[in-house]
């Protein structure tokens, strides 16, 4: 059973589904551009419903409904082995770096006084050996190697006194505020290696309860051009969609996620809220020259996400949809068997969670994370029940890939949209694939900050992406 569904789940109903989208036809024999977008959801129909689709000529696929607030479906065997094989191949190649999380790039540039930078910026040109702003274990244990005691410590006793008391958020290695606090601890490290060495080190259990860093994890972004050359993952995706396939293949840049155990993404969502002061972030590029540098915050319009699992995971790494089906929407904690429950860390409350989904090779999730506006047919309000996140890898390793399906609550936008991108020469979402560029998914409570590169912008400037559980910060 790939998926334990907290709620009932009524009885399975077998339909097969023929794709009629007229999309899959087009996709296969050269773009016509759409004049007119029409947007449907997939219907769920209710949790459990199975339907048949033909997604690719002559092979069905089973979709299944596993919540329909949001409405998410499981496809299994969407991706092949071989398919999965080879995307974790091009992320490798690709490099995997470390995934940016707004609260690191926002303490990055500042933060506290000036003495406080003045030690943090020594201490990092004297340690900070591979010059990633951060300390690694092995660059702490140089930076520390004075404190009498230390270099008496074993390597996997210095491990664990870094996990214990210097790595605060444990994401195992040292950033500016975690350098700055070891100005202060020397007297604190004396004392944790005599109660060490005395057997008298209990562990830090207070640590353990803390959510630890919102993400953990490393990640690659590919080009549609080089992870599906023949379009065959893009026809799927149009045909399971069911949207205008100049929806689909201007959507951005697929990203490839790695996790190691510890590894996870504390819960978030992937758009943001619908607030028409502001752009959304794939078609902001449509806004006159003059005003462009005017804009300083921007917000994620995914309609959808389709996820992907590019392996087997040994235990843990689950995906966790907090409240999906939820009849109200509270994200404070709450108790739940006497317990108080906090929905966003997946770390301590996965199994919390009302719907949990296994990875297995090959399975896609789809979800909507917004609904569809009645009046205008196009994005509507972002619907809050899709928060979800990846709970701890316990054992083994966690591949996953996520695609985005962008869409503008203006119907002209997007139309512009795909003709920018698609005739317009503009290779901004399709063709650069820097990973550092890419707009980030967010997480709760932070803001993250985008150096802007787009060609058609006369200056670099800073931006702000506005998460749907961001304070808005404008800059
Ligand atoms: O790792 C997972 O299962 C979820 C990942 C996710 O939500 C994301 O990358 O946005
Ligand atoms: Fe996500």
């Amino acid at each position: 059973m790939v998926t334990s569904l907290k709620k009932s789940v009524p009885s399975t109903r077998e339909k097969v589904v023929k794709n009629t989208a007229e999309d899959l036809t087009l996709a296969n024999h050269g773009q016509k551009m759409a004049d007119r977008l029409q947007i449907a959801k997939l219907p769920p129909v209710e949790v459990g419903y199975v339907r048949q689709m033909e997604l690719k000529p002559g092979k069905l696929y089973e979709v299944k409904t596993v919540a329909m607030n949001p409405e998410i479906f499981l496809i299994p065997e969407f991706l092949s082995s071989d398919e999965c094989d080879r995307l974790k191949a091009l992320a490798t190649e690709n490099g995997l770096i470390k995934s940016k999380t707004v609260y690191k790039s926002n303490i990055k540039g500042g933060g506290g006084t000036d003495n406080t930078s003045l030690y943090t910026k020594e201490t990092l040109r004297l340690f900070d050996q591979d010059n990633n702003n951060f300390l690694n274990v092995s660059e702490t244990y140089r930076a520390l190697s004075k404190i009498e005691g230390v270099v008496s410590l074993s390597q996997s006793s210095f491990n664990y006194m870094f996990d214990e008391i210097l790595d605060f958020n444990s994401d195992r290695e040292l950033d500016q505020v975690e350098i700055q606090k070891l100005t202060k601890m020397t007297t604190k490290v004396e004392k944790w290696i005599k109660r060490y060495k005395s057997g008298d080190v209990k562990p830090n259990e207070a640590k353990r309860r803390r959510m630890g860093p919102p993400r953990l994890s490393r990640q690659a972004w590919l080009e549609r051009k080089v992870y599906d050359k023949d379009r065959e993952l893009t026809n799927r995706l149009i045909a399971l969609t069911g949207l205008h396939s100049d929806i689909i293949t201007t959507s951005e840049n697929m990203q490839v996620v790695y996790y190691t155990p510890g590894g996870h993404y504390h819960a978030h969502h992937d758009s943001s809220d619908l607030d028409l002061n502001l752009p959304c972030e794939h078609t902001r590029q449509l806004y006159p020259k003059e005003s462009h540098n005017n804009i300083k915050e921007i917000r994620l319009c995914r309609f959808i996400t389709v996820l992907y699992y590019l392996d087997d995971t040994e235990e843990g790494g689950e995906t966790a949809f907090p409240v999906a089906d939820n009849d109200t929407y509270t994200m404070v904690d709450y108790q739940k068997d006497g317990r108080a429950v906090n929905p966003y860390d997946l770390s301590n409350y996965c199994k919390d969670a009302n719907l949990i989904i296994k990875p297995r090779k090959g399975l896609a999730v789809m979800w909507y994370n917004h609904h569809i506006n009645n009046t205008t047919g196009m994005l509507g309000e972002h619907n809050l029940f899709s928060l979800h996140g990846g709970c701890d890898v316990l054992k083994g390793e966690k591949w996953i890939a996520n695609n985005w399906i962008a869409l503008d609550e203006n119907h002209d936008m997007q139309i512009k949209f795909h003709r920018k991108q698609l005739y317009g020469g503009n290779k901004a979402r399709t063709g650069k694939s820097s990973s550092k560029e890419q707009v980030e998914s967010g997480n709760e409570n932070y803001v993250d900050t985008v150096k802007e590169t787009k060609s058609d912008c006369n200056s670099r400037q800073e931006v702000v992406v506005s998460h749907p559980d961001a304070t808005r910060v404008p800059l």
